[in-house]
């Protein structure tokens, strides 16, 4: 009953969700002018398929002519107006606004949510989950549904690039054409219908239109082919548990060691090879203790990023996706993405925000500590847009984060943030607002 009740919640949330949509592409469209209109009603009434000439663009769904002799489909394809998905369930984040919300999975991999399968999709939701505790992450497929523009630009100002702008599919800019958005998360657990998952960086109430299993050996590049090493990266080959310096593939080798020569640690030359594979090993998958992160065999502090799997070679051992995968391809990502211009901030937090955030986590019975490392982590990354960081210095700032009000400022030079207020999001003054509106309790008044 009250699962029902909360998967109830859930579409109504979700169908809100879409009313504000649709009201937000009304009154939108509203602003488009008549001569626009005209414009486009012109355009559509002369329009014929260069390949079979018919009038009706609607007949042309997803470029397909055919009927029509003419074999050069790839050019002038015309797509459906609009393609009609259903979700498969909703999430359910600590961020209840854009604002604040991480980036990326990446950047607060504290951050935790909780996918809950509609029991609309199938009668037996968690019937389609079976097996999927097996795996340590999966790709969540998400609809953008707080996009509150449908204008959409050609190139976009990723904050990464402080300004800089970048094609809109060059970028992971959640305002696309067709706004969908892809999440590599850690799965913690499977539950019925629902899966609870670490890496947040959607806002809570998402809908949710696919889930998939991450599958290294068909999702990552790197796993179906020889890393290309730099001169700088030393690989040595762990067999059975002892270091190598053996370059020859025998069948013992377990996993390869992508950490820097130790001779070799001044600073060096780059490259993006280089700079996508260290990338590669400090991702969240490499650096979970699923993935195999070990000790640095010679006894140094820390550990070292090995690639905890079988090393698979194309010429070995072909692996079911090489086939389709160019054995030498590189991994390649532009350098506003290994080494941005924007730096990450220093976060500090007062006395007072430190008090108010042991009172409130105490009452709730909840860890200060998972929750100071969580508003460091969205903080150190700066949330605020790129026009907000340019516009004006010694910027005040405030977002939710699992049910936390934060206040905080960026100090002028840019490069340190101060918590300096941290409040319960759910607690209404006795005016009636949330203590974090009222001019009261938040010091405004
Ligand atoms: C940069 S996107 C990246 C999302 C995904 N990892 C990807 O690459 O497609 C993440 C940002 O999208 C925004 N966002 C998250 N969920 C959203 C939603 N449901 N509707 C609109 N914007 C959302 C938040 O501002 C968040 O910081």
């Amino acid at each position: 009953m009250e699962a029902e009740l909360r998967s109830l919640r859930s579409l109504l949330t979700v169908a809100r969700n879409e009313i504000n949509n649709l009201r937000q592409q009304i009154r939108s469209l509203n602003h488009v002018h008549e001569k626009e209109v005209d414009e486009v009603k012109r355009i559509l009434q002369s329009w014929r398929c260069p390949g079979c000439k018919q009038k009706n663009i609607q007949d042309h769904e997803y470029g397909n002519t055919s009927g029509s002799s003419n074999s050069n489909q790839s050019q002038n394809l015309v797509g459906p107006e609009t393609l009609e998905l259903s979700p498969i369930g909703i999430i359910n984040s600590w961020f209840p606004e854009k604002r604040g919300t991480p980036r990326q999975p990446g950047v607060s991999g504290s951050a935790r949510g909780k996918l809950t399968i509609f029991n609309t999709v199938f009668t037996n939701p968690e019937h389609a989950l079976e097996g999927l505790e097996e795996y340590s992450h999966m790709w969540i497929v998400f609809h953008f549904h707080k996009n509150d523009s449908t204008h959409v630009r050609a190139k976009v100002a990723p904050p990464r690039l402080n300004g800089g702008r970048m094609g809109v599919f060059a970028t992971r800019s959640p305002h696309r054409p067709c706004p969908v958005g892809l999440s590599l998360v850690q799965i913690d657990k499977v539950e019925g219908n629902m899966i609870f998952f670490s890496g947040v960086d959607m806002v809570d109430g998402t809908p949710v239109l696919d889930i998939k299993p991450y599958i290294p050996q068909y999702d990552d590049p790197l796993d179906c082919q020889h890393p290309l090493l730099s001169d700088n990266m030393e690989t040595r080959l762990i067999t059975d548990g002892r270091e190598s310096d053996d370059e020859d593939l025998s069948p013992g080798i377990l996993s390869l060691d992508l950490t820097p020569r130790r001779d070799s640690l001044a600073p060096v030359a780059r490259s993006p090879v280089r700079d996508a594979l260290m990338m590669v090993s400090h991702s969240p998958v490499r650096d979970s203790s699923l993935m195999g992160l070990r000790e640095a065999p010679d006894g140094e502090e820390g550990t070292s990023p090995i690639l905890g799997r079988p090393l698979v070679s194309p010429a070995l051992s072909p692996g079911p996706s090489s086939g389709n995968m160019r054995p030498q391809a590189l991994v390649r990502v532009p350098a506003w993405i290994a080494d941005p211009p924007v730096s990450r901030l220093e976060v500090k937090f007062n006395e007072g925000a430190v008090a108010q955030l042991t009172t409130i986590q105490s009452e709730r019975g909840e860890s200060v500590e998972e929750a100071r490392i969580a508003i460091q982590s969205v903080l150190q990354e700066d949330p605020r847009s790129v026009y907000l960081r340019q516009r004006w210095n010694n910027q005040f700032y405030t977002f939710l984060i699992a049910g936390l009000h934060v206040s905080c400022r960026f100090a002028d030079n840019g490069s340190v943030v101060t918590v300096f207020r941290i409040t319960a999001a759910n607690k209404n003054c006795e005016c009636g607002l949330p203590e974090w509106q009222c001019t009261i309790h938040n010091g405004t008044s």
